[in-house]
C-alpha cells in the first residue's frame, strides 16, 4: 500500500506522472497551433501551454497533498478555476514509489514542503518552435511577422536548425524541504527516441537526494571544457563570465532544465549564466536532480539559493552549475570579483 511509503517518495512519484501529463498538454497546444501568447514583461512571454500545464500540475498535486505549499510560475487570478477531469492526475510512478527514502526525509510532513513548478521552461524556444512546424515558407514568414520578439538573426538561425529548438523545452517540478531542493523532475516533452522499433516521444528524468537519479543514462563529462549557457537572454555580463572560463566550446541553448540535462548527459560540464532572469522555479528541480547525481548548482557567487515559500522569486545573482564539485570550484575561481560585485549590486 502506498500509505506506508514516505511522503517525499509519494510526492516525487506523483510529480513524475503529472509531469508526463503536462508534457502532453504542451504538445497538444502546439499541434492545435493556437499558442495564445501573452507578454508578461521584457523578453518574458507566456502561452496557453504554460497556463494549462501549470493548472494540470498544481490542481493534481494540491488534490492529493493539500497542505503542501505549491508555487508556480504562472500563478495568478487569471489562471485559476475548474479543470478538465482528464487533467486531474492521481497516478504515481511505480519505479519511483519503490525507491529507498533517505533516513533524514522519512518523517517530513506536508507543511514542511515547498514545491516549485515551472510548467514550461524554455518558452522562447517553444514559441519559436511553432514557427518551424509551418512547412510552407510563406505561412512561416506570416507567422514570424506576428512574433515581433524574434529578431531576424534568430529567424535565420531557426531556419538553419532542423526542427527549431523544441527539444530545449522542459516541465520542471522541484520539491524542497527546509529551503533545500531534495527531489525533482525534469520532463522533456519533445525528446524523441526509438524503442523496439517504436517511436517514443517525451521522457522524464527524476532525482532524489541520496537515492540517485533515473529516467536517462548518465554520462561522464566531456574531455574538454564545454560550457552551456543562454541563447535568448544574453548581455555583456553574461558574455564576460563566458570569456573568463577559457572553454573549448560554448553551447547556447534554451531553458535551465535543458542545460542541466546537458550536464547530466555529458554534453557539457559547466552551466554559466551571470545575470538575473532565472527564478526559483527554474532552478529548484534542476538543482535537486543535479545534486542527486553528484553535481552542484549555486549562484555566481557560489552561494546556494534558498527555496522557502517566503523567498523572493528571482535568482538575482545568476546561475553556476557543474557536473562535479571540483568543476564547480574551478568555474567559481575564474569569475572575477568585479563581475560578482556588479551582479550583487543589480
Ligand atoms: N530575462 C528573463 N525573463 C524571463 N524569464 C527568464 C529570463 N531569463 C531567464 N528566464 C527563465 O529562465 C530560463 C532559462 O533561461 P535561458 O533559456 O535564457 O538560459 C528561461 O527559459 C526562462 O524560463 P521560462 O521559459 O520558464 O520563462
Ligand atoms: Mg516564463
Ligand atoms: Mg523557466
Ligand atoms: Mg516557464
Amino acid at each position: 500500500m502506498t500509505s506506508n511509503i514516505p511522503l517525499i517518495v509519494r510526492l516525487l512519484a506523483s510529480s513524475v506522472s503529472v509531469a508526463n501529463r503536462a508534457g502532453k498538454i504542451v504538445r497538444d497546444v502546439m499541434s492545435k497551433g493556437e499558442l495564445g501568447i501573452v507578454e508578461k514583461g521584457k523578453d518574458d512571454y507566456q502561452t496557453e501551454a504554460d497556463r494549462s500545464a501549470q493548472r494540470c500540475i498544481v490542481a493534481s498535486l494540491a488534490a492529493q497533498y493539500p497542505k503542501v505549499n505549491i508555487i508556480g510560475e504562472e500563478d495568478g487570478p487569471d489562471n485559476e478555476g475548474d479543470i478538465a477531469s482528464d487533467w486531474l492526475i492521481s497516478e504515481a510512478d511505480k519505479e519511483v514509489l519503490s525507491l529507498e527514502c533517505p533516513a533524514g526525509l522519512r518523517s517530513v510532513k506536508e507543511e514542511e514542503i515547498v514545491v516549485w513548478v515551472d510548467p514550461l521552461d524554455g518558452t522562447s524556444e517553444y514559441t519559436q518552435g511553432a514557427l518551424m512546424l509551418k512547412r510552407d515558407p510563406w505561412e512561416r514568414w506570416k507567422m514570424y511577422l506576428t512574433h515581433p520578439f524574434i529578431s531576424i538573426k534568430w529567424y535565420l538561425s531557426l531556419l538553419q536548425s532542423n526542427y527549431g529548438f523544441l527539444e530545449h523545452v522542459t516541465v520542471l517540478i522541484g520539491i524542497s524541504v527546509n529551503e533545500k531542493p531534495v527531489a525533482g523532475v525534469i520532463h522533456q516533452p519533445y525528446y524523441k527516441t526509438i524503442l523496439g522499433g517504436e517511436k517514443i516521444i517525451g521522457r522524464t528524468i527524476w532525482g532524489l537526494q541520496e537515492a540517485g537519479v533515473g529516467g536517462f543514462t548518465p554520462a561522464p563529462p566531456p574531455d574538454s571544457l564545454i560550457i552551456t549557457t543562454t541563447r535568448s537572454h544574453s548581455n555583456p555580463l553574461v558574455e564576460k563570465a563566458l570569456q573568463v572560463m577559457n572553454a573549448a566550446q560554448v553551447l547556447r541553448v534554451g531553458g535551465a532544465g535543458y542545460k542541466v540535462l546537458q550536464l547530466l548527459e555529458g554534453k557539457a560540464s559547466i552551466y554559466v549564466f551571470a545575470s538575473s532572469g532565472c527564478k526559483k522555479w527554474d532552478t529548484c528541480a534542476p538543482e535537486a536532480v543535479l545534486s542527486a547525481a553528484g553535481g552542484k548548482l549555486t549562484d555566481i557567487l557560489g552561494e546556494f539559493y534558498k527555496y522557502g515559500g517566503t523567498e523572493s522569486r528571482p535568482n538575482k545573482t545568476g546561475v553556476l552549475a557543474a557536473v562535479s564539485k571540483d568543476l564547480h570550484s574551478y568555474a567559481l575561481n575564474r569569475i572575477p570579483q568585479e563581475l560578482k560585485e556588479a551582479l550583487s549590486k543589480k
